[in-house]
Order: structure tokens, then sequence, then C-alpha cells
């Protein structure tokens, strides 16, 4: 062992050295200030002269040397060499049994190349004045070995000497000049977990000793910031926030799904018979120009049924002879006794409110007025009846679903229709108006099942058609066909009309004259 003085001056030495960012900041030196061997121990005094270079007095910091690089030793493990200035540093930690009992809380800072002996002991109090144990200076003296050594070979494997105890740490180029940081620690025998262990040794080493429970324990205030935009950690009744989140949340799943129901509805192939249909009626809605080309007169209140207007002559043109007759309204019911005696074959017309039925009496007869029409859902109250000659008779049903009229009153109007398709013996067939635009709703289903079971043919007639493009018109009628292809009572195909263009009139007029002509009550 180099004898004590020898040490002294290369620990001194070593300590100017190092200063260079220290003498900087604070204008000082650091320096082994004092040192005498006390009870086989010794004590030395590390710090900085109060003076700077120029001479003038200033404040001495300690611990300011490299304070953020600072690793925090522990009971056990209480000599902690750093090495520094090469591209990675060296942790060593020396055993606890290896220190006297109260020197238990050493470190030492070596740093590196420009290795800085630091050796302090909490225990001895006095800023500036730190003890060493013998043991702690031949830490000392090998930290000293080892900064030699390093700077002299640049090995790129070092062995660090403790107490006979050696331990190679691998080693990356040297580069005194870059910092390095904690990642790069490559630290041999110690994992990240025994780091934290040796925080959570040093708490219990405080326990145990008395004159560290003396002395006064600072504690970190912690600071906790609040993102006033992020509602994560909110509770839910905490306030209107999540609420308002919960609504957004789920009108976004009610978009999603309407859009997931647009998407498959865009999906639809229609049948080649349904978009010749479609083509051929000219049906959708069409540009005036379009239908000028196809020969129609546009000046006409429904073009396409090419009918001007509905007087008795005029209405010589319609095809069907049945429909050439004049409508006249006998009866209305508001309930079953009411109903007339069913002596005609009969044809309702039956779907939800504002759907188009009355319009369709009125369109099929090219007879305006006789059957009054509302742009406001709930116009028709009663189940009435028109005569069509003497071999037909049509019947005006009163509307289901949405209504401007009270609950109660809407439920005895889906009563009364319920039992008239039901019980009706002279009913031929029920018209099913579906809107082109909504499709079948849960209440038409509900028509639907019940026709099914009391066996009343019924036949789907899409209307409003030209409020939609024609190929929405086609997948529509194509979606009915599929969704309703195994009910008995259904009559195919569907059909397509608009009343308001005339579209698919005649069509449907052909299909009912049919009825009237081979039905018998
Ligand atoms: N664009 C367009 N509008 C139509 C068509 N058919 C009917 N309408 C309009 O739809 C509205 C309702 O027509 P109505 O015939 O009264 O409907 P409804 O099914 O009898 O209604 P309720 O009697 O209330 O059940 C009226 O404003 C009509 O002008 C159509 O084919 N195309
Ligand atoms: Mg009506």
């Amino acid at each position: 062992m180099p004898a004590e003085s020898t040490l002294r001056h290369k620990l001194n030495k070593r300590l100017k050295i190092s200063n260079g960012k220290s003498k900087n900041e604070n204008g000082g030196n650091k320096k082994l200030l004092n040192s005498r061997v006390n009870d086989g121990k010794l004590e030395i005094s590390i710090g900085k002269s109060n003076k700077n270079s120029k001479g003038e007095n200033i404040k001495a910091r300690h611990r300011a040397m490299d304070g953020k690089r600072k690793l925090k030793s522990n009971g056990k493990d209480n000599i902690v060499f750093r090495g520094q200035g090469s591209d990675e540093e060296v942790y060593e930690t020396r055993r606890h049994e290896t220190m006297n009992s109260d020197r238990k809380r050493k470190r030492i800072y070596a740093a590196g190349g420009d290795a800085i002996g630091r050796v302090y002991d909490n225990h001895a109090g006095a800023h500036g004045k730190k003890t060493l144990s013998k043991t702690g200076f031949e830490a000392v003296e090998n930290l000293v070995q080892f900064s030699f050594a390093e700077q002299e070979s640049g090995r790129k494997s070092r062995t660090i000497w403790d107490k006979g105890l050696a331990k190679k740490v691998s080693k990356s180029k040297p580069d005194s000049n870059k910092k390095v940081n904690a990642s790069q620690i490559k630290l041999q025998g110690m994992s990240g977990s025994s780091l934290k262990k040796t925080v959570s040794d040093k708490k219990s080493f405080d326990g145990d000793s008395q004159a560290q429970d003396d002395q006064p324990k600072k504690k970190k205030k912690r600071v906790i910031r609040i993102d006033p935009y992020d509602t994560s950690n909110k509770r839910l009744d905490d306030g209107l926030i999540p609420d308002e989140n919960a609504k957004e949340k789920k009108k976004d799943m009610e978009k999603n799904v309407e859009m997931s129901k647009n998407a498959q509805f865009r999906a639809i192939q229609p049948s080649p018979s349904i978009l010749s249909f479609v083509e051929d009626n000219l049906l959708g809605r069409r540009r005036p120009i379009e239908l000028r080309r196809a020969g129609y007169n546009v000046e006409l209140s429904a073009p396409l049924d090419n009918i001007p207007f509905s007087t008795s002559s005029e209405r010589e043109c319609i095809e069907e002879n049945i429909f050439r007759n004049k409508l006249e309204f006998f009866a209305a019911a508001k309930v079953s006794s009411s109903f007339p005696a069913p002596d005609l074959p009969e044809i309702a017309f039956a779907g939800r409110s504002n759907v188009g039925k009355s319009s369709m009496l009125n369109a099929l007869t090219r007879q305006w007025g006789v059957v009054r029409t509302s742009d406001k859902p709930g116009l028709t109250q009663t189940i009435n009846f028109f005569k069509l000659g003497t071999k037909l008779c049509l019947v005006d049903l009163p509307g289901y679903g949405f209504a401007y009229a009270k609950e109660e009153v809407k439920d005895a109007w889906e009563e009364l229709v319920k039992e008239y398709v039901s019980t009706r013996v002279s009913l031929k067939r029920v018209c099913l108006l579906i809107d082109t635009k909504w499709g079948v709703k849960p209440r038409d289903h509900e028509l639907i099942s019940l026709m099914e079971r009391s066996q009343t043919k019924y036949q789907v007639v899409l209307t409003k058609t030209d409020t939609v493009f024609p190929i929405d018109v086609a997948r529509r009628a194509m979606q009915i066909e599929e969704s309703l292809k195994a009910n008995n009572s259904l009559v195919q195909p569907v059909m397509m009309v608009s009343s308001k263009s005339g579209a698919g009139i005649r069509s449907l007029r052909t299909v009912l004259s049919k009825i009237a002509r081979f039905a018998k009550v």
C-alpha cells in the first residue's frame, strides 16, 4: 500500500484535475483540504477553497460538483464508484461488512479518466468535512489506481480492485468528452431491481440508525399536474363532461349502426328483372329532360301516367276498364260494427301514416280530390270505403306509426286496421304501402305477420319512388323481396309507383284489375 502522504497527494491531484466544470461554475477549486489519521481511520476534508483564480472569495458548494449525476448508496453497498468521461459509467459496490458500522453511508464518485474521488460520510456532519475509514481509504487508493490504469492503458476491459475482489467490467471505446446517460450504464452484478432494492435497503438502514433519526428528513413535494382536458380518470358521476361524452359516444354508435345499414343497403345487387322494370317505368328521381326525351309531357300533373286531367273523357285513356269508373265514397267506419256489408271484392291500402295511401287511390282512378290527402300524417282516421263501378271496392285505411293524434286514438286505429285485415271476408288484396326511402319498419312487420297468420293476401307497393335515385328504388325492391321471400301470403313481385309522377301506376292498375276480374265474393 502506498504511503498515506503519497495517496493524499494523488487524491488531491485528482481532485484538482477533475475540477474543470466546478471551477467554471463556482470559480473555486475542489481539493483535499485536510486529512488526519484518527483511531485507525483517515479523516479527510474535501471542498473548495473560498477563493477563485483571481483571489476573490466565493462561497464553496461542496455538493455542487456533478450534482445531477448522484447515485445514492445504501446500507449494504456503501461505496459507489462512478466512472465518467468515457461513454460508459462503471459502478462498483462494496460490501457492507468492509466498512465500520458507523461509516455505512459512504460514497465515492470516481469520474473515469478525469476521476474525481469523493468520499463522504454523512454521519460526520459538517459540510466539507468528510471522514474516511481505513477501508474507505483503500477504496480511494483503488480508485486512483483504476483511474490511472485506465488513462494509461486505454484498455477495453477495466479491472477494479476492491479488497481483493477483482471485477471485470466491459467497456466500449473510451471517449472522455462524451457525456453518458444513465441508460448506457453497464452495471456488473447489479440489475435494475437491485438498484431499487438499494433504495429500500437505505430506508431500512435509516430506521436502524439512531443518528440518522436525529437528522431532519427532507420531504420532497409531490407536484401533481392535472390536464384539464384529460377526462380519463374522471368518475362518471363527476359532472356533465362524462355524460356529454357518453351521449356523444352513443350518438356515434348510432351513427355507425346507421352507416353500416346504409353500407348494407348500397351493397344490394338488384335482379335484372327489377332493374329493367325501374327503367321501363322511368321510376326514381328523373330530370324533366329525360322524361321529355322519352316522349312524356312534363306539363301534366302526373306525366308518366300520360293522362292530363280527371274528366270522364280523359279517363277513357286508362287501359284498364275498371279504373275508368267513377270513384265514390260510400262508407266510413271507426269500429268494426260500422263496416258495410261485404258485397264487393275489396282492395285495401294499408301502411304507415303519410306513406301515400289516399294519394294512390286518386292516382289510380285519376280522380283528384275524391280522397282527401295531406302532408300532415294522420289525416285519414277512419276506414273509408270507395266504390269503383259496380265490381270493385277500394278501401283507404288509417295509417299507423307516427301521426298527429293521441296515443290511445292511434292505438284504436291500429286495432281497427288489424281487425279489418284479419277478419274481412270480402278483402281480396291488401296493398301494403312502404315508403321507398325508409323501407319496412317494425310496425309494417307486425301487420305482415298478422296477415301471414290470417292468410290475407298482400302486395308490397313502394311509394314515393320519385324521391330517390332509380338504383335505390331497385335496391329497396330487391331488399324487400329477399326478406319476405318465405312468406306465403306475399304476392310477388313488389310493385313500385309514384303518385306524383305517375310512374308505375299503370302497372299497378293492371295487377289490381285482374283481382276485380276474377274475384268472387
Ligand atoms: N313526392 C311524392 N309525394 C307523395 C306521393 N304520394 C303522396 N305524396 C305526398 O305525401 C303526403 C301524404 O299523402 P297521403 O296520401 O295523405 O298519405 P296517407 O298515407 O293517406 O296519410 P294518412 O292519411 O295520414 O295515413 C301528401 O303530401 C302527398 O302529396 C308520391 O308518390 N310522391
Ligand atoms: Mg290518408
